[in-house]
């Protein structure tokens, strides 16, 4: 039935302006404007089609996303759109491409760690596309440990260069998406050599390839590392491997805001902090903790919408059989993911904001929010990637034997996505750098500070463990006060516990190893209060729209109580609540369930996404998911011919009994 909406029904029963959630969830007025515009766009060209990229071959797919990428560029051009229109027209586009290091990678290293004069330089070539770059950090040998690179980079004072060498096969610099194939040139990073004397790792602009014929320029081995997780998916990039023998490259090419090498071959340290050098990851983490989000709402809308239009058991009287979406089972996992897709969003938004306030204060030469800037970003990045994987994962589980589709979408989502929980920060690695968030008892503080500082923060927090008594079944409902000092309480508590089992170390760096697995799981305890606390922040803002407020309040509950009846260990075990606490919750927890359901499809309408940007039959806004489903089958190569290539070779001499004298 086409043209039909089989979702109306459900698109009735909501309890909320629709059009104002959208707003709210594009961030303003003009950002729903730009996003709805552009994504209408790239739906209706058929330059941008994405519907058959499991089938091709990785040449053909990859030829395919050159195509798409140069196809983006002149659409940019020559509708003279905005970088931010830019920026949504590569989102809506949705194929992983080398122009995503190029833009988000390369020019921000430039903008970042470059001076005025490289910047002057390199920023209007790299703007135009007259050269485009990668990031070249991570090695065979090394990724999480940036201080164990072994690329080196020797100054020679006689040709004023920097010799730029591969020494090791484990030097060999792998994984850097756009480089295998595309690269003109790279962000290297190297350990900097300077009158024999070793300075740490640092950026170098290094030209890879002819800019005339795109062959590699003399003393560089580069190529592609070959296929990844996935048929389509993220084989639409280019990750690199490349190999210096002793490169020369001209002394202005070290990226020298942080630090400065002189024609005479003087180090010089500017009062920039070194961790400047890992600005960008620090940008980049940030983006990521915006599109965490953007994955999991697709999948969240895909499960949704597909779970109101698939009914299964129930019938009474030749009736209709009951809609999955109405199981109580299919609910305790569906809305808590749908509430993390709004609360990861506001969270991102939040990102956004401190992100912008770092770059103002790094502007003027002001560091002091960096170190906070890098503990939130490293410590949120890990968090909404983690539950973003764990999450289309379960949407695919949610959808039954269809979700394993690739015409479902979710396959390819949870392949294209799952690697955010290793790039740009194994997302381990990066928790163990929240230590600084976590109420400042690092294990420094305990050492220099002595265990008086871990007396002060268990008195303070034992004062809101007092507070978070109060909290009952009513406090739930009326008060997130009471449930925000629950998440306080249980944070400050898991830090206390590793702080005061640290002091018990002579040796401090001993003690953090021995206690790693427990600082992981107190960052995770931090990491979620943050992301509590500024969804409980946004829904003090004044927000319009009838009932707008109240579902996200409803959703603002639903991921507190969830996390806190998912992980009522530590709750308890912190003592934040007792155990008719955690059982009231799970009461709370049901009935909130029910109030989302009349507004499920709205709520996963809002985020206003195209069909083609979905690109999954169980997701599409018709629900009218089975002809659908009967017709994409017969359009798979596969079916091209009823009778299969090979049934002469291997299937007839199998049922003749003819197999052994067969050539096989
Ligand atoms: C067609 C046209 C289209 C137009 C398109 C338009 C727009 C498109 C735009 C954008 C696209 C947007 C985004 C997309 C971009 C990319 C995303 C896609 C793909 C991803 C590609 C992936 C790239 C990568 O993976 S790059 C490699 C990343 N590598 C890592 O993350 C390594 C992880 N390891 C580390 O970060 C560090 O080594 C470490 C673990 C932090 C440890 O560092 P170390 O030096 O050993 O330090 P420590 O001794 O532990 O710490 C010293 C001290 O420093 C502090 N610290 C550490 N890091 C930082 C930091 N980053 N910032 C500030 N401070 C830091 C640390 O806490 C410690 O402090 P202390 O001494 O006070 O304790
Ligand atoms: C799709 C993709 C794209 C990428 N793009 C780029 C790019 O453009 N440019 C670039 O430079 N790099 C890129 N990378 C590399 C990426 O940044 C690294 O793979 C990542 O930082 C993880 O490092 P690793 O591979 O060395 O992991 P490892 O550190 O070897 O991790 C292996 C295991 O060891 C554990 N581990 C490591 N150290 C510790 C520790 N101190 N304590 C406890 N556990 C630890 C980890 O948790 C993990 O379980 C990309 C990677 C992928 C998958």
């Amino acid at each position: 039935m086409e043209g039909v909406d089989h979702l109306a029904h459900e698109r009735n029963k909501s309890e909320f302006d629709v059009d104002a959630m959208k707003i709210v969830w594009a961030g303003s007025p003009h950002a729903f404007d730009v996003s709805d515009r552009i994504s209408k766009l790239v739906a209706s060209d058929p330059g941008f089609r994405k519907d058959n990229r499991s089938t091709l071959s990785r040449k053909e797919l990859f030829k395919n996303t050159l195509r798409k990428a140069a196809y983006a560029w002149k659409t940019i051009v020559d509708l003279r759109l905005s970088e931010e229109e830019a920026a949504k027209l590569r989102f809506y586009v949705d194929e992983p491409a080398f122009t995503d290091l190029h833009w988000g990678m390369f020019i921000p290293a430039i903008k970042g760690q470059g001076t005025e004069e490289q910047q002057q330089k390199w920023l209007p070539l790299a703007y135009k596309m007259q050269i485009i770059g990668c990031y070249a950090q991570t090695e065979l040998g090394h990724g999480s440990n940036v201080q164990g690179l072994e690329t080196t980079a020797t100054f020679d004072s006689q040709t004023d260069e920097f010799i730029i060498h591969s020494p090791t096969l484990t030097s060999s610099k792998w994984w850097p998406g756009g480089l295998g194939k595309v690269a003109t040139h790279a962000i290297a990073y190297a350990r900097l050599i300077v009158g024999g004397r070793e300075h740490g790792v640092h950026g170098f602009i290094v030209q890879l390839r002819s800019l005339e014929d795109h062959s590699p320029l003399l003393g560089i081995t580069v190529g592609d590392i070959g296929m990844k997780f996935g048929n389509g998916a993220y084989n639409t990039m280019d990750n690199g491997v490349l190999q210096f023998d002793h490169v020369r490259i001209p002394r202005n090419q070290m990226l020298m805001r942080v630090s400065q090498v002189t024609c005479e071959g003087k180090y010089k340290q500017s009062d920039v902090p070194r961790q400047l050098v890992y600005g960008t990851m620090v940008y980049v983490r940030q983006t990521i903790v915006a599109d965490a989000s953007c994955a999991l709402s697709r999948a969240v809308c895909i499960a949704t919408r597909y779970s109101a239009v698939r009914r299964q058991f129930g019938s009474q009287n030749g009736g209709p059989e009951t809609q999955v979406i109405d199981y109580k089972t299919q609910q305790s996992r569906l809305f808590p993911l749908l509430a993390s897709a709004y609360a990861f969003r506001f969270i991102g938004e939040w990102l956004k904001w401190l992100y912008a306030d770092v770059t103002q204060r790094l502007q003027a030469n002001d560091f002091s929010t960096l170190p906070e800037a890098h503990a939130c970003t490293a410590g949120l990045k890990s968090l909404t990637t983690t539950a973003t994987a764990d999450g289309i994962e379960e949407c695919r589980k949610l959808c039954g034997g269809h979700g394993y589709l690739c015409s479902s979408g979710l396959p390819e989502l949870f392949a294209v996505y799952v690697p955010a929980c290793t790039y740009e920060g194994d997302n381990t690695v990066l928790l163990l750098q929240v230590r600084d968030m976590s109420c400042k008892v690092s294990h420094e503080d305990c050492f220099s500070a002595g265990v008086q500082a871990v007396q002060q923060e268990t008195s303070r927090y034992n004062s809101l463990y007092d507070s978070s008594r109060a909290f009952n079944a009513m406090s739930l409902r009326c008060s997130k006060s009471a449930l925000l000092e629950a998440f306080e309480a249980r944070a400050a508590r898991m830090s206390v516990a590793c702080a005061q089992n640290l002091s018990n170390f002579d040796n401090p760096e001993e003690g953090f190893a021995e206690l790693s697995a427990d600082l992981v799981e107190a960052a995770v305890a931090h990491c979620q209060l943050i992301v509590v606390s500024k969804f409980i922040e946004k829904l003090q803002q004044e927000i319009p729209g009838k009932g707008v407020k109240q579902q996200l309040e409803v959703l603002c509950n639903i991921y507190a109580l969830f996390l806190l009846h998912k992980h009522q260990g530590d709750f308890l075990s912190t003592g934040c609540i007792t155990p008719k606490h955690a059982a009231l919750a799970n009461d709370e927890l049901r009935s909130l369930y029910s109030q989302v359901r009349p507004n499920a499809i709205a709520l996963v309408d809002a985020f206003n996404y195209t069909d083609h940007y979905l690109g999954s039959i169980l997701g599409c806004y018709d629900g009218n998911v089975y002809p659908k489903l009967y017709e994409a089958a017969w359009k798979d190569p596969l079916n091209e011919s009823v009778v299969p290539d090979g049934y002469h070779l291997y299937i007839r001499p199998l049922l003749k009994q003819e197999i052994r004298t067969a050539r096989l």
